[in-house]
């Protein structure tokens, strides 16, 4: 039986690697840098699937060099990266990672607000100075924390927060029963601004949430409130961000995502005390960036054998 023709945008993890071996035959970009787009683009030309490792971008170019295309699977649950609308139009099922990277992308982002909060990193710079001093952060229980996006992953990390003795807000496109039933008590975004000692930011970027933490965003903050983003860099105003810190009109903010991501070394956000910022490793443990490139490897079997992928976004779409 002739092998399915797959291009992978970069390197994988074995294990989901040698299940595409078995039944693929693969280009597959190793570097160095990301894959030039000429280059993607004419690999491409035969490709029956594509493995899209590096959030490298999915649109109705892409699509329309690619004509025998009838799968793009991606490991990581957010796809703004991706022409959704584009890909069901062309009848290609497109497959995300949802699910798997819950937990490990909460840890990292309680980690966050829990390092922020107690100052652990600083702490541990002071210790590595040899300057053997006290450093004050501030209490996490009995405070009240706001979840913007209570999807999955925002629901555990809200369950992390209750579990240290916080009382639970979230603002949400859609209301969780399930959530408000373990005690997240459902409020407007302007109540859950002005009101929430600490703020966890977990929405997808889309239309509708680019750049909703801006200047007005932050003027209603208090002057005490804690900002954590994990979500995607662009949610965020970054100069209406740095302001509000560099004017204390917030008291700390934690990042695992940045706009520009990366961040230059000598970007100003990097020069203020009062922040701390990770290169997106929410989802980054052995365990669960394995998960997620098993699960893209089987949404891309399944979209290349005809069969519904086992998490698809575009689930009406039209199989070519
Ligand atoms: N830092 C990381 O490494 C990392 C890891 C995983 C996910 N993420 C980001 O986190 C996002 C959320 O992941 P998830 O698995 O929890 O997704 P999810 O779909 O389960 O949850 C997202 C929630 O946000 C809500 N929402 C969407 N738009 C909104 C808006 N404009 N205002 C208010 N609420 C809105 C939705 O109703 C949904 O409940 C992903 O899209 C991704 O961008 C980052
Ligand atoms: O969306 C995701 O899954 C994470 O940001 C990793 O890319």
């Amino acid at each position: 039986m002739s092998k399915y023709k797959v291009v992978l945008t970069g390197t994988t993890w074995p294990e989901a690697y040698e299940k595409l071996l078995e039944q693929c035959e693969v280009k597959v970009w190793e570097g160095p840098g990301p894959l030039p787009r000429d280059q993607l683009l004419d690999w491409l030309a035969d490709a029956e699937g594509l493995f899209n490792v590096g959030h490298v971008k999915v649109d109705e170019e892409l699509l329309d060099a690619a004509p025998n295309l009838r799968v793009i699977a991606q490991s990581s649950v957010g796809y703004d990266n991706i022409d959704v609308e584009a890909c069901t139009r062309k009848g290609v099922p497109f497959g995300n990672t949802p699910g798997v990277l819950v937990e490990a992308t909460a840890d990292l982002t309680f980690g966050l607000l829990l390092s922020a909060a107690r100052r652990i990193h600083e702490g541990w710079e002071l210790v590595k100075a040899g300057q053997w001093r006290t450093v004050y952060g501030t209490d996490l229980y009995g405070k009240t924390l706001g979840v913007v996006g209570l999807g999955d992953i925002g629901s555990a990390v809200a369950r992390r927060a209750k579990a240290c003795g916080m009382n639970i807000i979230y603002h949400n496109r859609t209301r969780r029963p399930n959530d408000e039933q373990e005690g997240a008590t459902y409020v407007s975004f302007d109540e859950l601004l002005t009101t929430s000692d600490c703020i966890v930011c977990l929405v997808p970027l889309s239309n509708h949430s680019r750049g909703m933490f801006s200047k007005e965003q932050f003027n209603k903050m208090k002057p005490t409130a804690y900002f954590v983003n994990a979500s995607r860099g662009p949610v965020v105003d970054t100069q209406a961000l740095y302001d509000a810190l560099q004017q204390n009109k917030i008291a700390y903010a934690a990042l695992d995502v940045t706009d520009p991501e990366p961040i230059p070394a000598d970007h100003p956000l990097l020069s203020l005390s009062n922040i701390l910022i990770t290169p997106h490793i929410g989802s980054a443990t052995y365990e669960t960036r394995n998960s997620m490139a098993n699960l893209a490897a089987e949404n891309l079997l399944a979209g290349l054998s005809g069969k519904p992928l086992p998490t698809c976004v575009n689930q009406s779409v039209n199989y070519k």
